[in-house]
């Protein structure tokens, strides 16, 4: 099956790391390849760490890249990103020259109608980005209390109703298991009142974006990550980071901002040339937008930002 995801900020997220040819990088979201292509392009002597979580793209990038993997110049790690630190060192690294993430799921995730991320497709709630993952979407709108589900909905979907459709959700499964992504359609559709079911795009959206987020505990594992990466970065090493939707791209700019902002200065104390310099410098003041051109091929670019750091 063609691995059909098109790499949204593919040059400009690369152009940030500005690519050393015998560097260490890491692609900490392998998907399709594009970025995992684009740097191996730019690199002659250096090694690329490509990351990702999910067997399909795995499978797909050990073939498209094979050549690559057997010279040594690709490594693909079948892992959570949230393991960078510990992953990279069973390989005998300790620092790297530049990371890449351009996160949530890919478009082949999406549209797999197996895999249960969409409203659009009827499926098992699944939702699991590793398929080796126990906890699934079935077992958050089944099992979870009220309470968790009402955090869930309000805190990853910034749904506006999320009290309505949890208790709708407890609701329908004291009567028989909620299993499949249409009855779950079916039960927020029930609990949002009729005038704002018309409004802000499918009704559905919100509440499953925050099941996906719940599932894969995605914002966790990038406030995990990130932290290791900003310690795992050399002098001169960059990040460069891609989201698409506000709850990521918040955490992201507060990580960046807190690590480039100089400590505070004791008062009354002597201070010392440089003594007091944040050791990262922000790469994007305001984050880079895809141009209009790549919105308009590319509807998943629509709500993309990127933003970059480095270590000084
Ligand atoms: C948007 S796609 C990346 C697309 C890729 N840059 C390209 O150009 O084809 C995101 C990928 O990251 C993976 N992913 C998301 N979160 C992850 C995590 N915490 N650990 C490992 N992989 C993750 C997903 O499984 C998915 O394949």
């Amino acid at each position: 099956m063609p691995f059909e995801h098109v790499t949204v900020l593919l040059h400009e997220a690369i152009a940030l790391l500005d690519i050393k040819p015998e560097g260490t990088y890491v692609d900490a979201t392998l998907g399709g390849g594009g970025h995992t292509g684009e740097i191996l392009k730019q690199l002659t002597t250096g090694t690329l760490y490509s990351f990702d979580q999910d067997d399909t793209a795995i499978q797909y990038n050990a073939e498209q890249y094979a050549d690559e993997i057997a010279a040594g110049k690709l490594v693909i790690i079948h892992k959570n990103f949230r393991t960078l630190t510990s992953a990279l060192a069973d390989y005998g690294v300790t620092a790297v020259d530049g990371i890449v993430y351009d996160l949530g799921v890919s478009s082949v995730q999406f549209d797999d109608g197996q895999r249960g991320f969409s409203y659009k497709y009827d499926a098992e709630l699944d939702m699991r980005m590793d398929q080796r993952q126990a906890l699934t979407a079935k077992t958050i709108v089944n099992e979870w209390p009220f309470n968790e589900l009402m955090r869930v909905l309000s805190r990853y979907g910034e749904d506006r109703f999320p009290k309505q459709i949890a208790r709708k959700i407890e609701q329908h499964r004291e009567n028989a298991p909620i299993n499949t992504t249409f009855e779950l359609v079916d039960i927020i559709k029930e609990a949002i009142p009729a005038p704002a079911r018309r409004k802000g795009g499918h009704p559905a959206k919100r509440s499953f974006q925050a099941f996906r987020i719940a599932v894969n505990d995605e914002l966790g594992a990038l406030e995990d990550s990130l932290t290791q990466a900003l310690e795992l970065l050399a002098t001169d090493g960059k990040i460069s980071v891609i989201t698409f939707q506000s709850l990521e791209d918040r955490l992201v700019k507060q990580m960046f901002r807190e690590k480039s902002s100089a400590p505070e200065l004791p008062a009354g104390l002597p201070v010392l040339p440089g003594q007091f310099e944040a050791d990262y410098e922000l790469l994007t003041r305001k984050p880079i937008s895809p141009s209009t051109e790549e919105m308009a091929i590319n509807h998943r670019a629509e709500s993309a930002k990127l933003r970059g750091i480095r270590r000084k």
